[in-house]
């Protein structure tokens, strides 16, 4: 049901905030220092904005949650090469990701 959806999205984004690998991804990207992010990412996302929308209850359910974290990973992958320091970490954190969401399952 929903508390447990709630606290399922919680877990779920500490275990993320966690990750050694989640440096890229922890507050949103500067975009006056990464030149043409603006322009390419159309809706950029990261940890600090999923948790401030857990925290303003913007989540209807788990799944509304998930959406929100692959944005991220799809957003670095869409803006980072595979063989890049975050392009490699975007890989690692979203393989994390679906192992642990779908071990809640
Ligand atoms: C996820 C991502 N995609 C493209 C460019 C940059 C980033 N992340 C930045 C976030 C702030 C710190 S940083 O500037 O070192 C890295």
């Amino acid at each position: 049901d929903s508390n447990n959806d709630l606290a399922a999205c919680r877990m779920l984004l500490s275990e993320l905030e966690a990750h050694q690998d989640a440096w890229p991804f922890l507050s949103p990207v500067r975009h006056k220092s990464v030149p043409g992010y603006r322009k390419v990412i159309k809706k950029p996302m990261d940890f600090s904005t999923i948790k401030e929308k857990l925290t303003n209850n913007l989540y209807l359910n788990l799944e509304t949650f998930i959406i929100d974290v692959n944005l991220v990973f799809d957003n670095c992958q869409k803006f980072n090469e595979d063989d890049s320091e975050i392009g490699r970490a975007g890989h690692r954190m979203r393989r994390f990701f679906d192992k642990r969401w779908t071990e809640l399952l």
